[in-house]
């Protein structure tokens, strides 16, 4: 087999979230974006000894689980949906595997509790963030989403399903107006042009429309008439406001320099089980309203019991987890680093009648150090990349017993837990929520729970001399046996081997050393820096060195 080979076969699994495996002649072909079950052409890209990475070029025949039409006409080359032509119980079965797989090192089968389907498996953002750009090089202006496998080229979008149709209009409102004054979008690659993006934003609860077109400051466009435009569109909800923002930094994300507000207000409310929140442009809502009262509701259940307890809410976005959890505990605190949405979630906290809830503005790393409250409870709740190693271990300093983890990628959820469990924790129930139906995406929550022993027991004994008793002797000769060695550290580990082998060790080769020696690891901060070389292994210098300073003392 050589590079640029072409390769055929039947996926065998997959893993999350489209990565799929199979045979071909003595090697084992990765490819992504397959579904289990299909008969796939790729082209070879990587070479191994006995493995092979391949670009998908065709699916020869679908999979067993594909059973259904893609309703969408831009499906297939949207890189939105993935799961449009699998049935939606399908879907759950697909994602829930890759999960229990990626997890069963953390997750017992009798600890593992299914996955729930979301409400709606249509319509049900009620948020999205469309792109302009061209279809094609130097083409006419478009606006929709990201073609698949592409950062550049935009598929322009007229009829997205997962959607109400209200969005299908107003995107094509804002296309033919662009269009017709010859706007040009935004290059990311010159920082030339003006047009960036359309975000609308919908109220499941009442229909309500917020729109914001996001612009650089590189022309100066009349959005009035825009604005009139689409409040005469035939739409289901009515616009709650229209705003311009101005955002002309490097990065592809939707920020603001500047806002206006070209007509009605710069916010909308949404309803989540049966509390009330404010949504402003810019922050954190679950994106799937029915499907995050599902989240929402296994994540009460997790947390039980919370009369009299004091809860972090971490990651808290506009307070949703928080205001849920308040009504029935002493206090809970929640920390957000978008000051925007912790304005909004004390706003929303007032609405709700809360007022046993504070929020904090600010990275959790930092402001995790000045909280001023215990908690009893944690709730995590971390963007996808998941939580930073050194706020994981203040998290771990707070000792509490449980700790209840949502979270929105897998893959981050099980690096985090490593770590969860080298301190002592495990998981004591999980499960999955499909909050994002024809999607890879899928949440995950669990509860950890802080190691104790399986049981105890009571033992009377009369100490002395004579038939039945213990002597006293004997039992100092015993203690002195089994006196608590002194702790070794990583730093005293470090000095030794400095001093008598004269170079230094990284705590994350010593880390490796124990974990290969099959070594508890409960007292390795080290993880974390483990996690930042992944690749970097000690030499077998320096690991002899490290098994002869834990001989020195007495770890092994
Ligand atoms: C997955 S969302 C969860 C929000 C909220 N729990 C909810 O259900 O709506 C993650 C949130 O973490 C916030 N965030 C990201 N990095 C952060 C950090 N370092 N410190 C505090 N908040 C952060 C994001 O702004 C976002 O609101």
């Amino acid at each position: 087999m050589k590079k640029k080979d072409f390769v055929e076969g039947l996926i065998e699994k997959t893993e999350f979230p489209n990565k799929g495996t199979f045979a071909f002649e003595d090697r084992e072909i990765t490819v992504k974006g397959v579904i289990q079950g299909q008969r796939i052409a790729g082209q070879v890209t990587k070479l191994r000894k006995d493995k092979a990475v391949a670009r998908l070029v065709e699916v020869l025949e679908p999979s067993e689980m594909e059973d259904g039409i893609p309703r969408c006409p831009h499906f297939g080359t949207c890189g939105g949906c993935f799961y449009q032509t699998v049935s939606y119980e399908n879907q759950l079965r697909i994602k829930e595997g890759q999960v229990r797989e990626l997890l069963k090192d953390y997750i017992p089968d009798e600890k593992w509790e299914g996955i729930k389907g979301s409400p709606k498996w249509w319509e049900y953002r009620n948020k999205m963030e469309f792109s302009f750009g061209d279809e094609v090089k130097e083409g006419p202006l478009a606006l929709g989403m990201h073609k698949k496998n592409t950062f550049h080229d935009i598929v322009n979008i007229t009829d997205c399903k997962i959607v109400d149709n209200d969005y299908n209009l107003i995107v094509s409102c804002a296309l033919n107006y662009f269009s017709r004054l010859g706007c040009d979008f935004y290059h990311k690659m010159s920082h030339e042009g003006y047009l960036r993006h359309l975000v609308i934003r919908r109220s499941e609860a009442n229909g309500d429309l917020l729109i914001n077109i996001v612009t650089t400051s590189q022309a100066d466009v009349d959005m009035k008439p825009l604005a009139e435009e689409m409040l005469s569109l035939p739409l289901h909800g009515s616009i709650r406001g229209i705003l311009h923002t101005m955002n002309n930094s490097l990065a592809d994300v939707v920020q603001a320099d500047r806002i206006e507000t070209i007509y009605g207000e710069d916010f909308f409310y949404e309803e989540i089980l049966g509390l009330k929140f404010k949504i402003s442009p810019f922050s954190f809502f679950q994106t799937n309203t029915l499907g995050a009262e599902v989240l929402y509701e296994t994540a009460r259940e997790y947390v039980g019991e919370t009369k009299d307890k004091v809860i972090f809410d971490l990651y808290s976005g506009t307070g949703t987890i928080a205001q849920m959890l308040a009504p029935v505990a002493k206090k809970v605190v929640g920390v957000e680093i978008v000051e925007e949405a912790v304005e909004a979630a004390r706003e929303n906290a007032g609405f709700n009648g809360l007022d046993n809830c504070e929020f904090i503005a600010g990275d959790v790393l930092k402001v995790i150090d000045e909280l001023e409250d215990k908690p009893d409870f944690i709730v995590l709740d971390p963007p996808r990349d998941g939580i930073h190693p050194k706020a994981i271990q203040k998290i771990i300093d707070f000792g509490v017993e449980k700790m209840v983890y949502i979270s929105c990628k897998p893959t981050s959820l099980a690096r985090d837990l490593e770590i969860f469990r080298e301190a002592g924790y495990e998981v004591e129930r999980g499960g999955c929520v499909d909050m994002f139906p024809s999607t890879v995406h899928v949440e995950t929550v669990v509860l950890l729970s802080h190691k104790k022993p399986d049981s105890h027991i009571n033992v009377k004994v009369e100490f002395g001399e004579g038939e039945d008793k213990v002597p006293l002797k004997a039992i100092s000769e015993r203690a002195e046996a089994y006196k608590p060695k002194e702790r070794v550290t990583y730093k005293m580990i470090q000095e030794y081997i400095e001093a008598k082998y004269g170079f230094k060790v990284h705590t994350a080769y010593i880390a490796e050393v124990k974990r290969k020696l099959g070594l508890p690891m409960y007292d390795a901060p080290n993880a974390v820096e483990e996690l930042k070389q992944p690749r970097k292994h000690p030499t077998p210098e320096k690991v002899e060195a490290i098994k002869d300073a834990l001989k020195h003392f007495e770890v092994i």
